[in-house]
């Protein structure tokens, strides 16, 4: 595979630290062979779709790219990359994806960008599941030291309370997320 060497020089520090670790994980875990790929959510994905498009047009021409929501969907399009969906392609070569904060046995907490299911879905599918993570991210332990914001939690619209009430006995502090632009909650890509 021919893969442009690394252009970091014209971005801040996280900004190069995002494509650094994007681009890291491409090169070493999207390989030739890999045709249904599943791409995830977030600000350092487009990195990784970056580095997917510099492999070539000739490769690219013959993989499908699966989206966990709108950004990754806009993304594949945007890119002149074949657009595909889990219900065609239930097995995935590899699904490449960030995450909010990973500990060092590699357990995450993922959905800070408010998408849970369909990255779950792709992941689940995937025959290798590949995560995302620059330096930032890093835990020292206990998962919940860099990612201070909580654990985010999808929950059906009708079941939401009884989600509130279980989580509050199960010790937790469950706070409802609201939208920014919007009256009301934040709404998923699943709706
Ligand atoms: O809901 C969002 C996803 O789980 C993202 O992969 C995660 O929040 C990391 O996003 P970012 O690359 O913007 O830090």
């Amino acid at each position: 595979m021919s893969s442009a060497p690394l252009q970091l020089a014209s971005l801040s520090g996280v900004e190069a630290a995002k494509r650094a670790a994007a681009y890291a994980a491409v090169d070493a875990h999207v390989g030739r062979n890999d045709r249904i790929i599943g791409i995830g959510s977030g600000s350092t994905v487009p990195y990784v779709v970056e580095r997917i498009v510099q492999q070539g047009k000739d490769l690219n021409a013959s993989r499908i790219f699966l989206p966990t929501g709108f950004q990754s969907k806009e993304l594949i399009v945007s890119n002149g990359l074949q657009l595909g969906d889990v219900d065609c392609h239930p097995i995935i070569d590899v699904t490449i994806d960030g995450a909010d904060e990973v500990d060092p046995a590699l357990n995450a907490i993922k959905g800070g960008g408010a998408c849970h299911l369909r990255e779950k879905v792709l992941a689940e599918a995937a025959k290798n599941f590949i995560v995302v993570a620059d330096y930032r991210k890093n835990s020292n332990g206990v998962l919940g030291t860099a990612w201070t914001q909580g654990v985010p939690v999808e929950a059906a619209e009708f079941a939401y309370s009884k989600v509130m009430r279980d989580l509050t006995k199960l010790g937790g502090k469950p706070v409802l997320r609201m939208g920014k632009a919007k009256a009301g909650p934040v709404v998923t890509d699943n709706g």
